[in-house]
């Protein structure tokens, strides 16, 4: 025992004794590869997919390689575990990658990709235009090592951020700062409203380090769902009096972002609340968001800069505020990243966790993302990391155009909850079902902070057998051919929450280089927000017709037909169809006679005219 945590302690003082030899792989080979036009083929954006572009995309051994199978003499296994295990001491993080089975033939082979993939994430912290669509630089490395920002006033501005950061929670959390109208005399609650990149990392911080008795509570509002909106509202009950209302938005004109905050303002109004005496926005400055929190006067606004993704905003105001009011150290959680930023600097693929992930997502995926990532955290604290893990990794990787135009349909699909809990749901499919995934263990060494643990059978505690549900499953899975990574850190800490989120910003980073990606813009999220907007726009024609249609006397009936003929819309008659049962579920003054079965048979008008909107 006591040797087994020599092994794994940070603790300086129980360093092994020989540090690992690391062989510089990248010199030890020197096969040829493919140029990156030569391995891709080229196709205009235009152009038809070939049907076996994933193949080409791959490189030449890959295949040929996997034939082979996975290791399962176990003293070459072990071997194989000594040899690539990678270790960070400072954060006792480990990365075991030796359940993949990438082959030295396929890293050589890897190696001019992850040369390009290195360079590319140098200069993007040097300040290049790393995201060439947008125009924009990347920036979240500089978030938590200031000096590293390509020009001085952004170095000026990181800095008074979070020195403003710090001040105002402090502020917030000793009462100096205090709501208006509150028994308590302080802040209790945060509510926070924002979706994806603005809610995800702040969801994932606030489950895993959250104290058991925060000086602030924080609730989410992360969608506009009337429903949930209504729950959290209703949640906090007389306590809106004291809580502090976070908008987070990096554009500020997100709409459900928006309408979050039009819901908690009118709940504000009906409690008789001054909202603008508790509210506080994070978003880009000048945004409608920013506008509107200056123009009425909110407690306090923070910026979000340019230069940092939403779902790479973790260690920007976004992840640090609603943390540093939680009573979480934000200043460790940026150690930790910062730590990790240097490790995953190394060009020496042994000594880089990210590149490591990124060889491993590779070699399962095929470079083309035929497989699914399955985040398995042995630890309650870390349940949302597999949801965190969705954004960074698919809306950075899911693209369908590389950087050359070729359409290529990148990604990974990433999914997960947490274990033993799953072995109980879906592990079975994963051991004996259709062998469509990788697992990423994470595991955490300490069950329970010290003093605190006891046996519930003789020489054996309750965190022994989550150890042992991780090690037996991972034993299970790899025997039937399922590869699978581990990661291992001592503890969920600040820092070593810091530390993963940066190690994989960096790996998602390093892949997208890998397969010539742009991971920093998110063109197809548009397609939907602008078809919702089409919707909400049809709606209103649909509501307009009628209303015309009742305005007059006898009242006239249409059929859905009619509807779509009068909106000048006959090819949107099914949504049409859905806009009506949808209204008509709600109260909308529509009245629907006839079948919503049997949609040719229904009737529709409105309960009341308006004619003011008839002539407007
Ligand atoms: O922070 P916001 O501007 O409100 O954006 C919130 C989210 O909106 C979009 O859907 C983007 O695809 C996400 O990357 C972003 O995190």
């Amino acid at each position: 025992m006591a040797a087994l945590s020599g092994l794994c302690s940070s603790s300086p003082s129980l360093k092994p004794k020989h540090d690992r030899v690391v062989i510089p792989l990248f010199r030890k080979y020197s096969l040829a590869f493919p140029t990156r036009s030569n391995s891709c083929s080229k196709l205009s954006v235009s152009g038809e997919v070939s049907a076996d572009l994933s193949k080409t995309n791959s490189v030449g051994v890959l295949k040929k390689a996997k034939q082979g199978g996975l290791e399962k003499d176990p003293k070459a296994l072990w071997r194989r575990y000594v040899n690539w295990l990678y270790q960070h001491k400072e954060l006792g993080l480990y990365l075991d990658v030796s359940r993949i089975g990438f082959s030295d033939e396929f890293v050589a082979e890897m190696e001019p990709r992850f040369h390009a993939a290195f360079q590319a994430i140098e200069d993007l912290e040097k300040g290049a235009i790393a995201n060439p669509d947008e125009g924009r630089m990347v920036g979240h490395y500089w978030l938590r090592n200031a000096k590293l920002a390509p020009k001085p006033f952004l170095q000026v501005q990181i800095e008074k951020t979070l020195d403003a950061i710090c001040k105002f929670a402090d502020d917030v959390i000793s009462g100096k700062i205090k709501p208006p109208s509150s028994p308590e005399g302080r802040f209790t609650q945060i509510l926070s409203v924002g979706i994806g990149g603005s809610a995800l990392g702040p969801q994932f911080v606030a489950e895993a380090l959250a104290p058991d008795n925060p000086p602030l509570k924080i609730r989410f509002i992360d969608n506009t769902d009337p429903g949930g909106i209504d729950h959290q509202i209703a949640q906090l009950g007389p306590e809106l009096a004291s809580t502090l209302v976070i908008v987070i938005s990096k554009s500020g004109g997100t709409p459900e972002t928006r309408n979050g905050l039009l819901e908690v303002q009118k709940a504000f109004r009906e409690a008789g609340l001054d909202f603008s005496k508790q509210g506080v926005a994070i978003t880009q400055e000048n945004s409608l968001l920013d506008n509107t929190a200056r123009i009425e006067g909110w407690v306090a606004r923070f910026p979000m800069f340019d230069w940092v993704g939403g779902r790479t905003s973790e260690m920007s105001a976004v992840g640090l505020l609603p943390a540093a009011l939680q009573g979480i150290d934000i200043r460790e959680m940026l150690v930790g990243a910062s730590m990790m930023d240097n490790a995953t600097r190394s060009s020496v693929l042994k000594d880089n966790p990210a590149a490591l992930l990124a060889l491993c997502w590779y070699w399962a995926c095929d470079g083309v993302g035929s497989k699914d990532m399955v985040i398995l955290p042995y630890k309650d604290s870390l349940l949302l990391f597999s949801r965190y893990l969705q954004q960074l990794v698919m809306e950075s990787l899911g693209k369908e155009f590389d950087l050359d135009g070729n359409r290529v349909n990148q990604g990974i699909s990433v999914y997960g909850n947490k274990g033993s809990t799953d072995q109980h749901a879906y592990i079975q499919q994963l051991r004996e079902g259709v062998h469509n995934f990788f697992v990423t263990f994470i595991e955490v060494l300490r069950d329970r902070p010290p003093g605190h643990d006891w046996e519930l059978e003789p020489g054996v505690t309750c965190g022994d057998y989550l150890f042992g549900m991780l090690q037996g499953t991972r034993s299970a899975l790899y025997a039937n051919d399922r590869e699978s990574v581990t990661v291992t850190v001592q503890e969920v800490t600040p820092r070593s929450v810091g530390a993963l989120v940066a190690l994989y910003e960096r790996a998602v980073g390093l892949y997208a280089s890998l397969v010539n990606i742009n991971a920093y813009h998110q063109p197809g999220v548009e397609a939907g927000k602008k078809a919702a907007g089409e919707v909400l726009a049809l709606q209103k024609r649909v509501l307009a017709v009628l209303n015309e249609a009742s305005c007059k006397d006898p009242v006239e009936p249409l059929t859905l037909e009619e509807v779509a003929e009068r909106c000048h819309a006959p090819e949107d008659i099914e949504m049409i169809y859905k806009i009506i049962e949808h209204m008509a579920a709600n109260d909308r003054a529509l009245i629907a006679e006839g079948d919503c079965g049997s949609p040719n048979s229904l009737k529709v008008f409105l309960g009341e005219c308006n004619l003011d909107e008839l002539y407007a």
